[in-house]
């Protein structure tokens, strides 16, 4: 690249770069020492030629950016391909170099390489080291991270094994959609020799067996990041360029390779991570709206690298020989769809007049501002957790800092003694805290669009009716807009919509995939029970219910922490719902969040109110109130008359009713509270409901199904005594099961047999929901069997 054309790149910093097709190169390794040679892949000039085992007479080919045959050296394809690629980084751009084929291809062997003859990686290193460049007055520093996907956890190849969780370390993308790894290590080198002896340790960290295709098979896809920076004083800008190198694990065929459960459990990984990457280059090539990047560990990582804004490389792997025919086949044409990819490539650069080389963001998340950067510095030399500070020096004393694949918060390291202490509470990226401020974003996108609507009236010249007299007016009053009726009628779509969005959950856990939620809750439940079997018990509590976020349906889960919670007498505000026993109820699916704010506000209210007893204001529960079927009027008149249970004197949330979305119909929650006086108290949380929808007729209750109410624990037949773990029994929470109609459901109350949820069922069909418990007497329930329903199942 000339100058010019580099300063002018240089300018576009912080905007997409120019378009660069990801390059696509094929290589076919020499026929091992126990393969008998055949002429099944040939290669002239670009182009592999495959004869087609279908049709031995017609001959395949397929053409490439560069091809490489058995005789290739590793030389030959560092020189004429990967190091002008490499060359991009002086330019502070990221430059990813993947390998690609099936198990026993070259991969590793193209990648790493061997003593006698050294793979991408260490010819990298070795070429940055000696560059020119890197020896004139511009000041480099070259720190290296390597980090390998194992069953779809990520393990730091940098530290020993033995130092790491588990379940390795998590992917996170920042608001700017880098990918990063939190709390990866990066550690400085200053020679090649250093760099040789860190990686040949690495090496042996990583996941490695032997299959019957390949002795020394990689287990795992493995990713070096060598990362350069360097300051520009003229400019008084940092610049940062990256290359990393992929050692994809390979595809395996288990049916030949035999493998044993523990490499069945690996492949099953390895195979559905590259169906991912499949999927992800198909999406990808037909322009799809969705890109699974999310889908695998894997195809997050590569995301910059394939659609984004990193410059590309694969090195498509096949082995020679008709018995790798219908791998080789796969491979090529997975190979020609990658040709299509188009990236954008972008300059890293920071602006900073002050930062010398070691303080900017070598390893920054592209884009992130100063004041961020300066933040999480401070916060992570404060964080007593902070595994990186904790893992400052290696096994052999060198010193590490932590550090993301592709984007980094955390600069750069010295991991210093003197370091300023600040009070700051670590900034971690939270899924809470982005559900909090999509709310915020949500309310202030309806209010700019209703200013805009406000300044469009005004600048028409429109008065509204009914405002005050001309002249007086300091602008348009708060009814203004509902003065027009085609206005109203839309703003009233808008914040229907809007509540809908709330209602379906399409926050932040909805731009997570269905995979990728599960993995999330699994991670912390296995966290979660490594916690509890070390006694922490309220430490797993927090990652259980966390796991609940991602898999609201999870019913056992919520057994589990119930249990749990039981177990250890721990008493807590709330007692979490399943959203799918809500949806059997025949709700609609809502948002934990939106539950969570309905129980706020309703539980703020219940604690202003100071007839009640502190164990009613302990919480909500969602229950069931079935709107089906007409009250029981026909029992509870023949019931009239006998001794019944006292009343609950507990406050009762009463048709905070979540409406089915198909017909939309207003969110309107209305809530009664019914005081220990018995007056019910009417309480309003409509907030969110445009008034027009709140006006339109409710669902024929006979058509609609059931609605579900907030009910505060404590609002039982016991006068809301019972301890808050022992709320789930009160009449109510009974009730609400009983009423629900499910047999399944009504079976896990104490003492309900499948025939007994049958009689149940029918009789809350016919009669309509139960008021009290002791109406199940009518159908035959002894008092013995009405009380054996209260105790804890
Ligand atoms: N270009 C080459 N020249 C000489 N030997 C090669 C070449 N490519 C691969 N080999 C040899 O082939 C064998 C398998 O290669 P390698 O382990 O790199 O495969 P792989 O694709 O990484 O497999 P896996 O995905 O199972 O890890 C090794 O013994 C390696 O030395």
């Amino acid at each position: 690249m000339t100058p010019k054309a580099a300063t002018k790149r240089r300018r576009s910093s912080g905007k997409d770069g120019p378009a660069h097709r990801i390059k696509v190169l094929c290589r076919v390794r020499p026929f091992l020492k126990h393969e008998t040679p055949d002429n099944s892949v040939a290669m002239a000039d670009q182009t592999v030629k495959i004869v087609n085992q279908r049709n031995p007479d017609e001959v395949l080919l397929y053409s490439f950016d560069s091809c490489y045959d058995a005789s290739a050296s590793q030389q030959s394809l560092f020189q004429q391909d990967v190091r002008p690629l490499v060359d991009n980084i002086f330019q502070g751009l990221d430059a990813t170099i993947f390998c690609y084929g099936v198990t026993g291809a070259g991969k590793t062997h193209t990648v790493q390489g061997s003593t006698q003859q050294p793979g991408l990686v260490p010819r990298t290193v070795k070429y940055l080291f000696t560059n020119k460049r890197m020896r004139t007055k511009l000041r480099y520093t070259v720190h290296i991270s390597y980090y390998e996907i194992y069953k779809e956890a990520i393990f730091d190849l940098l530290v020993p094994r033995e130092s790491m969780s588990p379940s390795g370390l998590p992917i996170r993308e920042d608001g700017n959609k880098n990918i990063f790894i939190p709390n990866l290590t990066e550690q400085e080198v200053s020679s090649y020799a250093q760099f040789e002896q860190l990686f040949h340790r690495a090496c042996k960290n990583r996941s490695t067996a032997s299959t019957k295709l390949n002795l020394a098979s990689s287990r795992s896809h493995a990713i070096l990041t060598v990362q350069i920076s360097w300051r520009d004083v003229s400019r008084q800008t940092t610049l940062r360029g990256r290359v990393h190198l992929i050692d994809l694990a390979g595809s395996e065929d288990n049916r030949r390779t035999e493998n044993g459960k523990a490499r069945m459990a690996e492949s099953g990984a390895i195979n559905k991570s590259l169906f991912v990457l499949g999927q992800v280059v198909e999406a990808l090539n037909s322009g799809a709206h969705r890109i699974p990047y999310r889908d695998s560990k894997m195809t997050r990582i590569l995301q910059q690298s394939l659609g984004g804004q990193s410059l590309g490389m694969m090195i498509v792997n096949i082995a020679p020989g008709q018995q790798f025919y219908v791998e080789t086949y796969n491979t090529l044409n997975f190979a020609t769809k990658s040709k299509q990819i188009v990236n954008k490539a972008k300059v890293h650069e920071f602006h900073s007049p002050n930062a010398s080389t070691s303080d900017l963001p070598r390893n920054a998340v592209v884009g992130l501002g100063k004041a961020r950067r300066k933040s999480d510095r401070e916060d992570r030399m404060t964080d007593p957790t902070d595994r990186a500070t904790k893992r400052a020096r290696t096994a052999d004393g060198h010193q590490t800092r932590p550090l993301a694949h592709d984007a980094h918060r955390v600069p750069l390291g010295r991991v210093s003694a003197n370091a300023r202490v600040s009070d700051s509470k670590p900034q971690r990226r939270t899924l809470t805290s982005s559900r909090d401020t999509f709310d915020a974003e949500l309310e202030s996108r309806v209010e700019k669009i209703m200013e805009k609507k406000v300044k469009e009236l005004h600048s028409k010249g429109w008065q509204p009716t009914g405002t005050a007299k001309a002249g007086t007016s300091q602008g348009p009053p708060a009814n203004a807009i509902s003065a027009d009726p085609a206005i109203q009628h839309r703003l009233a779509m808008l914040e229907q919509r809007l509540a809908s969005q709330i209602q379906h959950n399409e926050g932040v856990l909805d731009l997570l995939s269905p995979t990728t939620k599960h993995k999330n809750a699994k991670a912390h439940v296995k966290r979660g029970k490594m916690l509890e079997k070390e006694g922490r018990v309220e430490e797993a509590l927090i990652h259980f219910e966390k796991a609940t976020e991602f898999v609201p349906d999870r019913e056992t889960l919520y057994q589990y922490i119930q249990k749990m919670k039981h177990k250890h007498g721990i008493v807590t505000d709330h007692v979490p719902i399943p959203v799918s026993r809500a949806n059997r109820l025949g709700a609609q699916p809502a948002t934990n969040a939106l539950l969570t704010k309905l129980a706020a506000v309703a539980k703020d209210d219940l604690a202003t109110d100071p007839s009640q007893p502190a164990s009613a204001q302990a919480g909500l529960f969602i229950t069931s109130r079935d709107s089906k079927g007409p009250p029981a009027r026909k029992v509870r008149r023949q019931l009239k008359g006998k001794a019944l249970p006292s009343q609950a004197t507990g406050p009762l949330l009463d048709q905070v009713a979540i409406p089915s979305a198909k017909s939309a119909p207003p969110i309107d929650f209305a809530a009664t509270q019914c005081t220990s006086n018995g007056g019910p108290a009417r309480l309003c949380l409509n907030s969110l409901t445009p008034q027009s929808a709140r006006d339109s007729p409710q669902p024929d209750p006979a058509s609609s199904k059931p609605a579900f109410s907030f009910m505060a624990p404590g609002a039982s037949g016991t006068g809301g005594t019972l301890p808050t773990t022992a709320v789930l029994r009160s009449e109510k929470a009974v009730l609400a099961i009983i009423n629900s109609g499910h047999p399944k459901l009504i079976m896990t109350l104490k003492g309900i047999g499948k025939k007994r949820a049958e009689q149940i069922k029918e009789f809350v069909n016919c009669e309509g929901p139960l008021e009290e418990l002791r109406e199940l007497a009518f159908i035959g329930f002894k008092e013995s069997v009405i009380k054996k329903l209260l105790e804890d199942s």
